[in-house]
Formats: C-alpha cells, sequence, structure tokens
C-alpha cells in the first residue's frame, strides 16, 4: 500500500491480507536495565507502596563501631575475623563516636545492663575503629535508629536496598560481595506476629503466598526467624531471608524509648534474579549477557 495506490484511489482493485494485530513489533534495538537492576527497581517499588523511607547507603566503607559494637555482636565473634570481613587498612576514616553514646555500648558488651548481663569481654575501642567493608546494610540500619532516638522518636518504616562485602570461599552461587534487601520497622510494642504479617505483605507482593518460618539466631536481634517459602515453579521449600526482634543490648543504648520495639528482616537480590531468570551460576548475572 503506498502513497500513490491511496491518491490514486487504485488501492480499491488490490486484494491486502489482513493485518495480523498479534504480531509482536520490529524488536528494539536499544539498551535495558540489568536484571538485578530490574529487580531492585520492583522492590524499591514494594517498598514505597508498604510506606517505606528508603536509608542512604552510599558507603560501602564502614567502621566496626556501627557494623558490629552497635548491634551488640561481641568483639570476639567470628563473623569479625579477617575470613568473613574485609577490614581496610587505608583510607583510617577517623571515626568520631558520640562520646556518650560509646560509653554504653562499651559497658553493655563488657558489664552489661538494660536487663542484659552482657558479654563479660574487655570491650576495645580499637576493635571498634577498624574499618572494613561493610558486611550488612543493618550498619546503615543502626545508624539510622540512633538519629531517630537523637532527633527524637516517632514511628518509621526504612529500607535498604544496596551492596554487601564477606569474605567468602567463591561459589557457583556466592560471590564476594551481594546486595542485600533490609526492611526495618520502629514502633511502640510491636510483637513477632508484626513481623510475621510484614513478611506475608511483603512476599504476597512478589506472588509468594506459602510462607514457614523457622528459629535461627543472630547476635542482633531476638527471637531471629529465617524465612522459608514454598516455589511453585521449583516445586520446593526455599529459603528466602532472615529476620527477627533488634535486641534491647542494641536499641537501649542508642535511647530509644524502653516501649519501642524495632522489627526488621533481610535477603539478597542476587537469589531472586536468578530464580526468576533460570540462572544456576551467579557469574551469569554479572559481567556476561542474558537474552531477556
Ligand atoms: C551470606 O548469605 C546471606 C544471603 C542473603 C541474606 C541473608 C540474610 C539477610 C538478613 C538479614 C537480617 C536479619 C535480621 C534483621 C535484619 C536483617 C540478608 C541477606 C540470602 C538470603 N536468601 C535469599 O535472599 N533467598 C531468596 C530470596 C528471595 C527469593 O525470591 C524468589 C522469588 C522466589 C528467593 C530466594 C536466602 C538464601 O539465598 C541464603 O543462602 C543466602 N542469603
Amino acid at each position: 500500500l503506498t502513497v500513490e495506490m491511496v491518491a490514486s484511489g487504485s488501492w480499491r482493485e488490490e486484494k491486502f491480507k489482513p493485518y495480523n494485530l498479534d504480531a509482536l513489533g520490529a524488536p528494539l534495538n536499544c539498551g535495558h536495565l540489568h536484571p538485578l537492576l530490574r529487580l531492585r527497581a520492583e522492590f524499591r517499588q514494594i517498598f514505597l507502596e508498604m510506606g517505606f523511607t528508603e536509608m542512604p547507603t552510599n558507603n560501602y566503607i564502614e567502621n566496626s563501631f556501627w557494623n558490629f559494637d552497635a548491634l551488640f555482636q561481641p568483639q570476639q565473634h567470628p563473623a569479625r575475623d579477617a575470613h568473613d570481613t574485609f577490614f581496610i587498612s587505608n583510607p583510617q576514616i577517623s571515626s568520631h563516636f558520640p562520646p556518650e553514646y560509646l560509653q554504653k555500648v562499651k559497658q553493655v558488651h563488657s558489664k552489661g545492663g538494660y536487663g542484659s548481663q552482657g558479654y563479660g569481654c574487655d570491650w576495645k575501642i580499637e576493635e571498634a575503629q577498624k574499618n572494613l567493608l561493610r558486611t550488612h546494610t543493618t550498619a546503615v540500619s543502626a545508624r539510622m535508629l540512633y538519629l531517630l532516638a537523637k532527633e527524637g522518636f516517632k514511628p518509621s518504616k526504612y529500607f535498604s536496598i544496596d551492596r554487601v562485602f564477606r569474605n567468602e570461599t567463591l561459589d557457583a552461587t556466592h560471590l564476594a560481595e551481594f546486595h542485600q534487601v533490609e526492611g526495618v520497622i520502629a514502633d511502640y510494642s510491636l510483637t513477632l506476629g508484626d513481623l510475621i504479617g510484614t513478611l506475608y505483605e511483603f512476599f504476597n507482593k512478589l506472588g509468594i503466598t506459602k510462607l514457614q518460618f523457622k528459629p535461627a539466631y543472630n547476635p542482633y536481634t531476638e527471637p531471629s526467624m529465617e524465612v522459608f517459602c514454598y516455589h511453585a515453579g521449583l516445586g520446593k521449600w526455599i529459603e528466602v531471608g532472615n529476620s527477627g526482634i533488634f535486641r534491647p543490648e542494641m536499641l537501649l543504648p542508642m535511647g530509644l524509648p524502653e516501649d519501642v520495639n524495632v522489627i526488621a528482616w533481610g535477603l539478597s537480590l542476587e537469589r531472586p534474579t536468578m530464580i526468576k531468570y533460570g540462572l544456576n551460576n551467579i557469574r551469569d548475572l554479572v559481567g556476561a549477557k542474558i537474552d531477556l
């Protein structure tokens, strides 16, 4: 069909095949988001719909104080060894910790307090000043909760989705870094039921409706739960994250009110992306072309 045929009316004598309105358009040769970033946008949308505010996570380098001590993770904990953590000797960022808060953290680790017996350890500030590549975004959550206490508590919901670094053995599903997705809710008298209900709401938005919870341990949450879901596509139960209620030994030294509880959960970005795109090796996710 040409302009001349339309103008002369000669198209009337021609036979045309019917439009195939189901035909795909011509492939667009243009850029597209990396699968990880597509899923990051999906998770961000879910959190925003649920009324969460994104935390500022643009500091890969953290100090041990916020990554471990503020979370009541003992200075002798194996996770603080170099075989799990990337310690940084340079730049040696001079860390200024709020003196009053630092004393409370030292106290709760060494002698206890707030109803806790503490670890009875000799807490050293030199250990807290060691710089590292953050091992979890929970270090950022600790900073945000401290600010919340300092600026006057009000019920708040925060989330973060960003890179974390673990000095671990690499294999087909583990690299030395991954993206952690974390949700945190601080409010009066929150319970484990609120955490479970929030996890159902969050995972329902991912199309996951069947969840199971298994008791777990984290130094900074009590109780803690591993979260599992039945994945119909894989035909099995899979671990989809970890969660818990932050301990008083973490929250009360910050100055948060005694009747405030903080529930939180975390998962990764890489695992759901690999499942969604049917990838078995995490190296196919970073640094290789995928047909979307
Ligand atoms: C060292 O590895 C840690 C990482 C990562 C993880 C684990 C725990 C946390 C946390 C936390 C936390 C706990 C309490 C308070 C605050 C944060 C964050 C990331 C995933 C957590 N996991 C994980 O993401 N699994 C997952 C998540 C979503 C998913 O969606 C699919 C559509 C169905 C599928 C799978 C579970 C496992 O993959 C696990 O083997 C690997 N985990």
